[in-house]
C-alpha cells in the first residue's frame, strides 16, 4: 500500500520541481518498532499479538497520529497510514509530522480487562518512543478515549510524571479537549459546507451515504442530517441499510447500541437491508467512506453513482479508481483535509495540556472552522488553477510546508541528530 501511497508523493514532486533529496526522504518512513505484546487472557492462558509504531518524518515537528485495533492491520497499513498522517498535518499546517500505530487483534474477541492489559502493554512496549516532544499518539479505528486514558495513564507511571500531552483523545477528566469527540467529521462537515456553493449542492435536496457507523460516521450522520440532507444509507462491519426517505441517525446509533448492529434499524419509509458493496453504489449524492482503507477500487469504481465523495476514512479510494473516478468528473473530498479535523483538535489538545489553560467549547469550535475553510479554500484554488484533482491539490499544499521545513534544516540534518 505504502508503494501506491507514494504515488502521490512522486506526482507532487515532479509538479512542484522538488529538489530529489526530499522525495528521496519522504518516500521512507524514518523509524518504525516492532513487538509483540504478550497478554495474560481471563481465562489464565497467555496470547501474543503483534504490534507497530510509525514515525514517519518528523521535520515539521514530533511526530503525531492515532493507533488502530484491528486484525488485519499490517505493517505496511501502518507505515502507509503514518505516511498519510505527515501529509494532513502539513495539509492543516500543524506543527507535526506524521505517525501511526497499530495492534493487530479483534477488540471483539476481548473483554474489558484484557484490552485494557493490551492497550497498557502497547505503551509500555512503545513507551522510548513516544512522548509530547517526539511522538504523540490518538484514537483511530477501534481504540477510543477509554484506551487512550488506559495508555495515558500507564505512560504516566512509566515516566514518573504527569505528562498528558504524550497521547490526545484523553477523556475530559484527564485533559482531554472539549471538542475532540466529534472533531473528525465536524472536519469533514466544514470542509463540505465550504464548497456547498461551487459543488451546487443544496443539502435539503442531497442523499448521502455513510459506510462505517463508529465516531466519525455516526457524527458526521448527525451534523449532515441536521443541515437536512436525507441520510439514505448507513453501515458498519455486520451490513447495511437503506430508506429512500431517510434515517434519524440517533435511532439507528440507539438501535445499533441494542443489538450490536446497524441492521434492522427503520428510517422514515421502506427500510431494507444492504451489503456493504450495495452501499457504496448507492444512488445518492454525497458518499462517505468512514471505515476501511480501499473500498472503492477497479472493480466497483464504475459503479458509484454519488457525485461527490467525502473521504473520512483514511484510503477509502485505491489510487487507480481515484484517476478513473475524478476523469469521469466525481469530485473526491480527498482524506488528507476531509478527516484532518481529528488531528487538528488533537493539536489543541496538546497545546493545552502544556499550557494547562482549557479553552471553552466555542474558542475549539471557531479554531476548527477556521482552519478547515482556509485550508479547503487554498486547495480548492490550487485545484482550479492548476486544473487538478483535488487530492493531487492537497498533496502539492503539503508537499510545499514539508519541503520548506525539510529545506531549512538541510538534508544533512536527518542523520546527525535533529
Ligand atoms: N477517530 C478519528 O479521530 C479519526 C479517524 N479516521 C479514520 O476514520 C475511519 C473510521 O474511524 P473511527 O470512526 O474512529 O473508527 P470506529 O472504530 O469508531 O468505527 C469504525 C466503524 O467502521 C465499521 N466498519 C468496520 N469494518 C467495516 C467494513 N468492512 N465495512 C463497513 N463498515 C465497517 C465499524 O463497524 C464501525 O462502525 C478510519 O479510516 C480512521 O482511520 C481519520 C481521522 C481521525
Ligand atoms: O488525532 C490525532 O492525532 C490523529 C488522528 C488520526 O489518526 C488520523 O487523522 O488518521
Amino acid at each position: 500500500m505504502l508503494a501506491k501511497a507514494r504515488q502521490s508523493l512522486r506526482a507532487a514532486c515532479d509538479q512542484l520541481n522538488i529538489h530529489p533529496d526530499v522525495y528521496e526522504e519522504l518516500k521512507w518512513p524514518r523509524e518504525t518498532l516492532a513487538a509483540t505484546l504478550l497478554i495474560r487472557m481471563d481465562d489464565g492462558s497467555r496470547r501474543a499479538f503483534k504490534a507497530w509504531r510509525c514515525r514517519y518524518n518528523d521535520r515539521r515537528g514530533p511526530t503525531k497520529g492515532g493507533i488502530r485495533f484491528h486484525p488485519n492491520v499490517s505493517l505496511d497499513e501502518i507505515e502507509t497510514l503514518a505516511f498519510w498522517m505527515t501529509f494532513k498535518c502539513a495539509v492543516a499546517n500543524l506543527p507535526f509530522g506524521g505517525g501511526k500505530g497499530g495492534v493487530c487483534v479483534n477488540t471483539k474477541e476481548l473483554s474489558q480487562t484484557e484490552l485494557e492489559r493490551l492497550s497498557r502493554a502497547y505503551i509500555e512496549a512503545f513507551a522510548p518512543f513516544v512522548g509530547p516532544d517526539r511522538d504523540i499518539l490518538a484514537p483511530d479505528m477501534y481504540t477510543n478515549g477509554i484506551v487512550i486514558a488506559w495508555m495515558a495513564d500507564e505512560y504516566s507511571s512509566i515516566t514518573g510524571q504527569a505528562s498528558p500531552s504524550a497521547l490526545t483523545g484523553k477523556p475530559l477528566a484527564f485533559g482531554g479537549t472539549v471538542g475532540r469527540v466529534d472533531a473528525t467529521a465536524r472536519g469533514g462537515y466544514h470542509a463540505l459546507r465550504h464548497l456547498e456553493k461551487s459543488l451546487e449542492i443544496d443539502p435539503d435536496n442531497s442523499k448521502v451515504a455513510i459506510q462505517g457507523f463508529g465516531n466519525v460516521g455516526y457524527h458526521c450522520a448527525k451534523l449532515l442530517h441536521a443541515d437536512g440532507y436525507t441520510i439514505v444509507g448507513i453501515s458498519d462491519s455486520s451490513g447495511g441499510i437503506y430508506d429512500e426517505k431517510g434515517f434519524d441517525p440517533l435511532a439507528v446509533m440507539q438501535h445499533k447500541h441494542e443489538t450490536g448492529s446497524v441492521q434492522g434499524a427503520k428510517g422514515h419509509g421502506k427500510t431494507r437491508n444492504i451489503t456493504n458493496a450495495e452501499l457504496l453504489e448507492l444512488d445518492c449524492d454525497v458518499l462517505v467512506p468512514a471505515a476501511l482503507e480501499r473500498q472503492i477500487t477497479l472493480e466497483n469504481c464504475d459503479r458509484i453513482k454519488a457525485r461527490v465523495i467525502l473521504e473520512l476514512a483514511n484510503g477509502p479510494v485505491a489510487p487507480t479508481a481515484d484517476r478513473k473516478l475524478t476523469e469521469e468528473g466525481h469530485i473526491i473530498i480527498p482524506d488528507i483535509l476531509a478527516n484532518s479535523g481529528g488531528v487538528t483538535v488533537s493539536h489543541l489538545e496538546w497545546v493545552q495540556n502544556r499550557s494547562g489553560y482549557y479553552w471553552d467549547a466555542s474558542e475549539v469550535a471557531d479554531h476548527l472552522k477556521k482552519t478547515m475553510e482556509r485550508e479547503t479554500q487554498a486547495i480548492w484554488a490550487l485545484h482550479n488553477e492548476m486544473s487538478l484533482s483535488m487530492r493531487e491539490a492537497a498533496y502539492i499544499h503539503g508537499l510545499r510546508r514539508i519541503a520548506e521545513s525539510v529545506e531549512a534544516r538541510g538534508t544533512q540534518a536527518y542523520f546527525d541528530g535533529a
